[in-house]
């Protein structure tokens, strides 16, 4: 497999003079914050100082987990195709959300343990029938994640997008995307896991000794790509492709929650420079979100208490993108209206 080679969007020459076009505007200096930051972000991935989103996509990517044999998950796994069927029939959140912000959405099969026979608007791209569980051998061959990873670039390929959000739907992927955040950041098991989809107290206790185990179990695991196949899941390793080749192809990553920042580790863990193209729609609810997030030194838009998944904090964010490439073509400048400057 290849990895994507990607090059950084900075760039101080078109940054200078998008901090120019962004002082100019008729405000006092820095007052619209991380918009500022983003309409800057935006600029120098599309290589530009006019950005803009016309064609915002969103990915949900599904897979099973074979771990949730150990109790880690308060669902069942069929929920996870029943999910899936949902999100083709429009009812689920982010369907709701996606509709709102005229988001085109992309349902992708990349590892459901259901037969969903041929069916129009699913993207078809199923590895196995759900991954293994971690706890008694490597959760994927390194070829099927390899296969996972292609077909999340591939499937990128295809598209037009110029905004790329990521969503996931996969019962038992918390307990993945925690033992995953414990591999690649060395962060203690305790403090990556969380209640997911709602277990009590106990329920994170076993979960947290799932992952304990499988992470001795998984010892002799060290690269990235080992670490994936060993513990990771089908959508995740389908996302982490997708997001190397949607930087590569310079469009702008909508990180969502927990288990979409777990495939963005490994990612950046393979190429450093994706985060530069990546946007942190919001801080889940899932405990080790935060410090996951502080870990890759991302800052979060919003904090809404969100721990949904599907790409719903990816969709809700879309708005605040929109408004900083709105006020960098649409405000007007202290000349054109004549507001006179800052003292000096
Ligand atoms: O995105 C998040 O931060 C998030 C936090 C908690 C749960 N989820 C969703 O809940 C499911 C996984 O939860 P669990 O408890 O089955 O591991 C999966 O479908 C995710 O989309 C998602
Ligand atoms: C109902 C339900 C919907 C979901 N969407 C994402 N993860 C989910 C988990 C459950 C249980």
């Amino acid at each position: 497999m290849q990895i994507p080679t990607l090059v950084s969007p900075q760039d101080a020459n078109l940054s200078a003079r998008l901090d120019r076009l962004i002082d100019d505007k008729t405000k006092p200096l820095g007052s619209l914050g991380v918009l500022e930051r983003l309409a800057r972000q935006i600029g120098l991935i599309q290589a530009t100082e006019r950005p803009v989103i016309a064609r915002p996509a969103i990915i949900v990517c599904a897979g099973d987990h074979g771990v949730t044999d150990e109790g880690v998950s308060a669902y069942p796994q069929s929920v996870t195709w029943q999910m899936v069927e949902n999100f083709l029939a429009g009812g689920a959140a982010i369907n709701v959300f996606a509709r709102q912000n005229g988001i085109a959405l992309h349902i992708v099969d990349a590892g459901v343990n259901h037969d969903f026979g041929v069916r129009p608007g699913l993207v078809d791209r199923k590895v196995a029938p759900g991954t293994a569980n971690f706890c008694r051998g490597p959760a994927m061959s390194q070829a099927q994640c390899a296969a996972a990873m292609e077909a999340g670039m591939r499937f990128v390929d295809t598209l037009q997008a110029d905004v790329l959000g990521f969503g996931e739907m996969g019962i038992g992927n918390t307990t993945a995307a925690a033992a995953l955040m414990a591999a690649l950041t060395g962060i203690a098991v305790q403090d990556c896991v969380g209640a997911g989809t709602g277990l009590d107290a106990q329920g994170v206790s076993r979960k947290a000794d799932a992952i304990t185990r499988a992470l001795q179990l998984h010892a002799q695991a060290q690269t990235p790509l080992e670490r994936l196949a060993a513990l990771g899941g089908f959508e995740i390793a389908f996302m982490c492709g997708a997001m190397l080749r949607g930087a590569q192809r310079r469009m702008v990553l909508v990180i969502d929650g927990f288990i979409v920042t777990s495939a963005l580790l490994v990612a950046a863990a393979l190429q450093p420079v994706v985060l530069e193209y990546c946007v942190f729609s919001h801080c889940s609810d899932e405990a080790g979100h935060g410090r996951m997030l502080a870990h890759l030194g991302a800052r979060a838009l919003m904090q809404l208490d969100l721990r949904l998944g599907e790409g719903t904090g990816a969709a809700l964010a879309l708005p605040l993108l929109q408004a900083a490439v709105n006020f960098l073509a649409d405000m007007a400048t202290f000349s054109s209206a004549s507001v006179s400057g800052k003292h000096d």
